[in-house]
Formats: structure tokens, C-alpha cells, sequence
């Protein structure tokens, strides 16, 4: 059999049909429109006007011949004209409501894109669409959702917690360590936090990041001691994408990038290995850095503040930690003092953390008796402020009167009485010694001396404890005992007597 002929006049019952398919859509559809090749309006159907009121258009002419991307909120029409791709069922929503719609590139004779055409196929897909557009609103507003909370989390991990007056304590000491804090916030330079554990270099070294011009940039920490040796260099400078197989195949960015424009906060510096020391102090000189796994420098600007509780200095001499690293760090030294360098500030302390406390644990508010906190300053304290929470939040939990004894206390407390010293007696130990708070009884022997004796050997006990407290610092310890320099210079004599 011979193939049928095609009818002479094909070609054009095509063009007919596929006018005629045009006014047939634009007819049928709820609204249609036409856009050119630069994404601009050149035709709407009748069907399409009532749109605009809903789109902010009290006419077709203030309408037609923009471009569609900027009238029609949310809209892919310019992508089909720049992609040529067809959509042929999408859901649009925007201000005018949530459509149905179809979108379809127009191409000339040689096959060239030269517009699209646009059309709402419902208008309120709701009714017909009623589940499934429930589900894609509800699942749509769950992400929404979630994202939300995820960058308000980032954000809030990465604001510092306290500022300068969170630090807590009005005695010299504290008056000092806060003065310097804030003097640090001015400058850019490094910051070495030396103190015991539970001092308040934490605290510490958020509080200078908020005061500094730095604060409205991340403030990214990183426990040195916390983090695996091998697990140690990834953590500082990030892994390039493809490095390694596995979990980290991505990449990862190390806390210096995350840091980037804000603080470091390094915790634990003297628990750093030494081959990790010198990477280090390169990217504290340079401020650049290069990702495991590649071969790019990543330039960073990034402000340290580290902190340790080890002696570095000692470590230095004995080559555990690097001399020219530790110079590095060192250029802006602060001693926090330890609490029993500041018992003066144990009851505010002790208000401050109680409050804290109570008001986390959802309890009632408690204070401290009068014995109680007399007991709390006749503590040693080599856990600091970190001991003193615990000890406070222990008796919490387990006694529901307001009013805390010394009694419900004293479970708690490991060291109890320890850094009491009897009057007169040796002042020696390798802790600072604490002046007697309590009274000696009054048939004590010692007590039937000359009065000018015992002020005198008390004065000794006093002066050799703010300068062992000080490490020998004069100015210091005479801010410690509240007296001017001039009258420490004065009393030092009296360490020769004793
Ligand atoms: N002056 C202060 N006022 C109020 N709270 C303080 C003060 N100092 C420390 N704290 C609190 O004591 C706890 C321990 O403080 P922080 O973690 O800053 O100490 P740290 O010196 O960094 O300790 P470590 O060396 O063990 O890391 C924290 O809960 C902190 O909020």
C-alpha cells in the first residue's frame, strides 16, 4: 500500500489549529499571558485582568510591557524564557492568592526561544486540590519553621553570654581584673587568661569580646583539652571538600574561618600538642590559613583570647610548649584571682549564683544564714567559683528551706575550715594562706599577750598572704588589702621579724 498523501494545505490547518488552540486556552483557562524574550508583558487575556487588583494594578496599561519578574511576585516565567524548558503544572503563590498554573517557552521557525506564555489553569486550586495543598502548606511552614529556630540557635550560640558586669565582685582584685578586662576590649591584641580552674576566664573572655568592636561578629570557643589529639587541626583550620571519604567528604570549616571578623576563644592553650604550636602561631602572625586538603590560603581576621590554668611558663622551660608561641599569646597578660584571693566577694557570689540557681531549677528563692556564709569564707576554694556553685547547688536540691545553715552546707563542702589558719600559727602551705575569720576562743592563752604582738604577727600573716597571692607583686597585694603602696613599704619590715 502507498503511504497516504499529506493534504496540499497541512501547514496551514497546523498554524490554524494552533491559533485556534491559543483563543480556545485563552478562553477557557482562568488567565493567560504572553511574555517576549526579555521577560517583559506584551499581552493578557480578559480573563487575566481580574488578577490585578490583587497584584496592586488598577490597569492593564500600568501592566503591560513590565517586566513579569517584577509584577508578579514568585513567578519562574522568566526561567522557561531563559531555559526554554517547559512547566507544565506548578503551584504559584503569591499576594494574589495560590494558583494552579502552567508555563509553556514560544519558539519561532528556526526553533529560537522568543517569549512564553503563561497560564492559570484554577484559581482557587484549594477546592480541587484541598489535601494536597494542606500538606504542601503544612510541610512548607514546618520548614519555614525549622530554619527559623536554626538560625535563631546560630545566633544565639554564637552571642557571648556575659558581659563585664556579669563578672560579679567588688574587691580590689576584682575591681582590677575587671578594669584590665575592659582595657583588653580596647585593643585588638592577643589576650593570655591565666588563673585557676572555675576563676572566671571563661567569663571572662566573652565579656571582653562583647566590649570590644568585635561584638557584633561571632564569637567561636574551642576546649583545646576537649578535643581529640588527631581530631585537633581539623578542628582549627577546616577540611577541604573531598579531603577525606566519609563524613567529612563536604568539607568542614575550621573555627578560625567560623571566627572570622570576631574572637577565638581558646580554652586550655597549655594542653595544645607541639607540632599543632607552630601551625598555630603561623596563622596568629600571618592571619592565614590553609584546610586540610588543599592547597588554597584562606586569609582570616580573627582577634584570640586564650586562656589556660597550667603554668606556661614553666611549661615553656621545660620545652613542653613553645617559647616563641607563648610570647605571641602573651601580649596582653591577665591574672584572674582565685576566690580565696577575694573572699570579700563570696557573699554577692553567692547571692548572684543562688539566684541563678533557683531560677533554672524552677525553685523557690533561698539566702544564705549568717553561719552559713561565715563557713563559705573560711573555705580554701581550689575549685574556685565553679566549687562554690556546686556547693550551693547541692544544698538546693536537697533541703527545701529558704534560709541555707551553715549546717546543710557543710556535707558539701570538701575542704572544709581547711584554709583557716589558727591565729599566730605557721602561714605556710602552698596555697595562699586565708586570715582566721572566726573568732579564737576567749580562754585561749595566746590571746594574753601584748596586744601590739598579736596585731603584729597578724599583720605579717596578712602581708605574706597578699604577696604569695600576687606572686610577689606589691602593687597588687597592697590593692588586696586595701592599703596604699606606701604603707605596704612601710609594714614589709615586719616580714624580717617573724
Ligand atoms: N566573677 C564571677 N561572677 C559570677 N559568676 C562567675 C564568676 N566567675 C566565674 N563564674 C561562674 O563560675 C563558673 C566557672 O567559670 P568559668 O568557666 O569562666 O571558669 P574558667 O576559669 O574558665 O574555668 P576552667 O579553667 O576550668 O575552664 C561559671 O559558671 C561562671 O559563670
Amino acid at each position: 500500500m502507498n503511504p497516504p498523501q499529506l493534504p496540499q494545505d497541512a501547514d496551514g490547518v497546523l498554524r490554524l489549529a494552533a491559533q485556534s488552540m491559543f483563543e480556545v486556552f485563552a478562553q477557557a483557562v482562568e488567565g493567560m499571558m504572553v511574555v517576549d524574550r526579555q521577560h517583559r508583558i506584551v499581552w493578557i487575556s480578559d480573563g487575566y485582568k481580574r488578577f490585578l487588583p490583587a497584584l496592586g494594578f488598577g490597569h492593564e496599561t500600568e501592566f503591560v510591557g513590565r517586566r513579569v519578574e517584577e509584577v508578579v511576585p514568585n513567578t519562574l516565567m522568566a526561567q522557561v524564557v531563559d531555559q526554554g524548558q517547559p512547566m507544565l503544572v506548578d503551584l504559584l503563590t503569591n499576594k494574589a492568592g495560590t494558583f494552579l498554573v502552567s508555563r509553556l517557552p514560544l519558539r519561532d521557525d528556526r526553533g529560537e526561544v522568543i517569549g512564553a506564555v503563561g497560564m492559570v489553569l484554577l484559581d482557587h486550586p484549594e477546592t480541587t486540590l484541598q489535601p494536597l495543598i494542606a500538606k504542601f502548606n503544612r510541610l512548607q511552614q514546618e520548614l519555614d519553621d525549622t530554619r527559623r529556630q536554626l538560625a535563631a540557635e546560630q545566633v544565639k550560640n554564637r552571642r557571648p553570654k556575659y558581659s563585664i558586669a556579669s563578672f560579679v565582685g567588688s574587691s580590689a582584685p576584682a575591681l582590677e581584673i575587671k578594669r584590665q578586662a575592659r582595657r583588653a576590649a580596647l585593643s585588638d591584641a592577643t589576650v593570655l587568661l591565666l588563673g585557676e580552674t572555675g576563676t572566671g576566664k571563661e567569663l571572662l573572655a566573652h565579656a571582653i569580646h562583647t566590649a570590644s568592636p568585635r561584638a557584633l561578629k561571632p564569637l567561636v570557643s574551642l576546649n583545646i583539652a576537649a578535643v581529640p589529639e588527631t581530631l585537633l587541626e581539623a578542628e582549627f583550620f577546616g577540611v577541604a571538600p573531598g579531603a577525606y571519604t566519609g563524613a567529612d567528604r563536604k568539607g568542614r570549616e575550621g573555627k578560625f574561618k567560623l571566627a572570622d571578623g570576631g574572637t577565638l576563644f581558646l580554652d586550655e592553650i597549655g594542653d595544645m600538642p607541639l607540632p599543632l604550636q607552630s601551625k598555630l602561631l603561623r596563622v596568629l602572625q600571618e592571619q592565614e590559613l590553609e584546610p586540610l586538603g588543599s592547597n588554597t590560603v584562606i586569609r582570616v581576621d580573627v582577634r584570640v583570647i586564650a586562656a589556660t590554668s597550667r603554668d606556661l611558663p614553666a611549661m615553656v622551660a621545660r620545652g613542653e610548649f613553645r617559647a616563641d608561641l607563648f610570647y605571641r599569646l602573651n601580649v596582653l597578660p591577665l591574672r584572674v584571682p582565685a576566690l580565696r584571693e577575694r573572699l570579700d566577694d563570696v557573699e554577692a557570689l553567692a547571692e548572684a549564683l543562688l539566684e541563678d540557681i533557683v531560677r533554672r531549677a524552677g525553685m523557690a528563692s533561698r539566702s544564705l544564714a549568717p553561719d552559713a556564709l561565715e563557713l563559705l569564707m573560711r573555705q580554701d576554694w581550689p575549685g574556685n567559683i565553679r566549687e562554690l556553685r556546686n556547693v550551693l547547688e547541692q544544698a538546693c536540691l536537697m533541703g527545701d528551706e529558704m534560709l541555707l545553715q551553715a549546717a546543710q552546707l557543710a556535707p558539701y563542702l570538701k575542704h572544709a575550715a581547711s584554709a583557716a589558719p589558727r591565729l599566730g600559727g605557721p602561714a605556710g602551705g602552698d596555697r595562699p594562706t586565708v586570715l582566721p575569720t572566726a573568732e579564737p576562743r576567749p580562754d585561749d592563752p595566746r590571746l594574753l599577750r601584748p596586744l601590739a604582738e598579736q596585731i603584729a604577727e597578724l599583720e605579717r600573716a596578712a602581708l605574706r598572704a597578699a604577696l604569695r597571692a600576687t606572686g610577689g607583686n606589691k602593687l597588687a597585694a597592697a590593692k588586696l588589702l586595701r592599703m596604699s603602696r606606701a604603707s605596704l613599704y612601710d609594714k614589709l619590715p615586719l616580714l624580717d621579724q617573724g
